[in-house]
């Protein structure tokens, strides 16, 4: 359970090492007015219910039970899956402390997982039937793949192609942190994401030294990619993984995605494909790329894997062992995105200043997070940095607007 944070591998770790347990900070939940994660429930999730019914030309028992999901998380409490559901049983345990109470009241990271689990459900993606696995958010996905925005911004690579190495990996890391920004459930209340100098003003940690170092050019390194949204995000994360096979930081990456449709826009195996196909298809340096990526992926130089674990209501700290073995067997796991990093930190409300490499102690390997920051979690900042954002008055914890890459060696 989300709230158990205290004795996991996390914490048993940080008390090992004599570290401050720090298990008292506060879990978050929905239940603050005007907090940032009770916006989430309270209005992204109806306005979602909204488009992904507009989206779609679903039959009566689709937009009943949409209905019905709505009451659910407007005035209603936590309902369990029925018992016929196939995943009943894991639900059923995950879910014993929060059925039948307030969706406020229930961790922030469990709600909004369990959130899309039901929405994936009230739209028959599960059942056997016409609407059995059909992405209720593909058409957004395939809008803003075909959009202008990501067309720009594969043009923008014919001028990188000529660039010295060191350059271009900073630029093709930036555009992959970045791109994180752009993810479909919060561009409804962001602006365009920063580009050039102005993007590198807004890290509030930068480890990129770091990261680069793990990853020396020649050596037999794999790396672990933990993939976030699709897209305006997918394409940058694949440039950049191309960029570390042709310059040799790694031999064999392994790209890890979700086994089905989550918080909007996260990307899964079809998404990867789409991406791929939409390089290949681009002129100029875009197309290069795609078509040496399209090539890592038969030769499996480039590896998708899925797991349901990328789909729990869980922090990384509760990993199984398949998954932990594979973060092992990696030279660097590098997490993308806002929602792996609340897993990988735990979703409380940490000092900004706690140590991200305490936090992170459990996980197994080195590890990096690259992310904007979108909810209120953070660790890992130093005092002066946070005591600047703190006095600034911008909702930086929320907004998208800043950004970070934290290392854990
Ligand atoms: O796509 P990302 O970067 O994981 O961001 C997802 C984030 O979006 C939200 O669902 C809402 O902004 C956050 O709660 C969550 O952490």
């Amino acid at each position: 359970m989300t709230e158990k944070i205290s004795g996991d591998p996390g914490e048993e770790a940080a008390r090992a090492t004599g570290a401050a347990a720090a298990s008292d900070a506060p879990v978050i939940l929905s239940n603050e007015p005007g907090s940032f994660a009770r916006g989430v429930l309270a209005e992204r999730h109806p306005a979602l219910i909204q488009q992904v019914r507009d989206a779609f030309p679903y039959g009566r028992r689709q937009h009943e039970a949409l209905d019905d999901l709505l009451d659910e998380i407007t005035t209603g409490v936590v309902e369990p899956l029925a018992s016929t559901e196939r995943d009943h049983d894991h639900w059923a345990g995950w879910g014993r402390e929060h059925f039948g109470r307030s969706w406020y009241d229930v961790p922030f990271l469990w709600a909004e997982s369990y959130f899309y689990r039901r929405l994936l459900g009230a739209v028959g993606y599960f059942d056997a039937g016409p609407w059995q696995g059909v992405d209720p958010f593909a058409p957004f996905k395939q809008a803003e793949l075909e959009g202008d925005a990501v067309a720009q911004e594969l043009r923008a690579l014919d001028a990188l192609a000529n660039v010295p190495a060191e350059e271009r990996a900073t630029a093709l890391l930036h555009a992959s942190l970045w791109g994180n920004r752009a993810d479909l459930g919060f561009r409804a209340s962001a602006g365009e994401p920063e580009t050039g100098d102005a993007a590198a003003s807004m890290l509030v940690a930068d480890d990129s030294v770091s990261l680069w170092q793990a990853l020396p050019a020649g050596a037999p390194s794999t790396v672990a990619v933990v993939a976030d949204n699709a897209g305006r995000e997918l394409v940058p994360d694949l440039i950049l993984i191309d960029h570390l096979l042709e310059q040799r930081h790694a031999e064999r990456v392994v790209l890890h995605v979700k086994p089905s449709p989550y918080y909007v826009s996260d990307a899964m195996t079809a998404d990867v494909v789409d991406c791929l196909r939409r390089l290949v298809k681009a002129p100029g340096e875009a197309g290069r790329i795609g078509g040496r990526l399209w090539k890592a992926m038969t030769a499996d130089d480039l590896e998708v894997r899925t797991h349901p674990f990328f789909c729990a209501p869980l922090p990384y700290g509760e990993m199984p062992a398949d998954l932990r073995a594979a973060f092992e067997s990696a030279t660097l796991t590098l997490l993308k995105g806002d929602l792996n990093y609340r897993r990988l930190v735990g979703d409380r409300l940490w000092d900004a200043t706690a140590s991200f490499a305490d936090r992170t102690a459990y996980f197994p390997g080195s590890v990096a997070a690259l992310r904007t920051l979108k909810s209120d979690v953070i660790v890992g900042l130093d005092q002066s940095t946070s005591a600047a954002l703190e006095s600034s008055g911008a909702a930086w914890r929320t907004s998208g607007t800043h950004a970070l890459i934290q290392v854990r060696g």
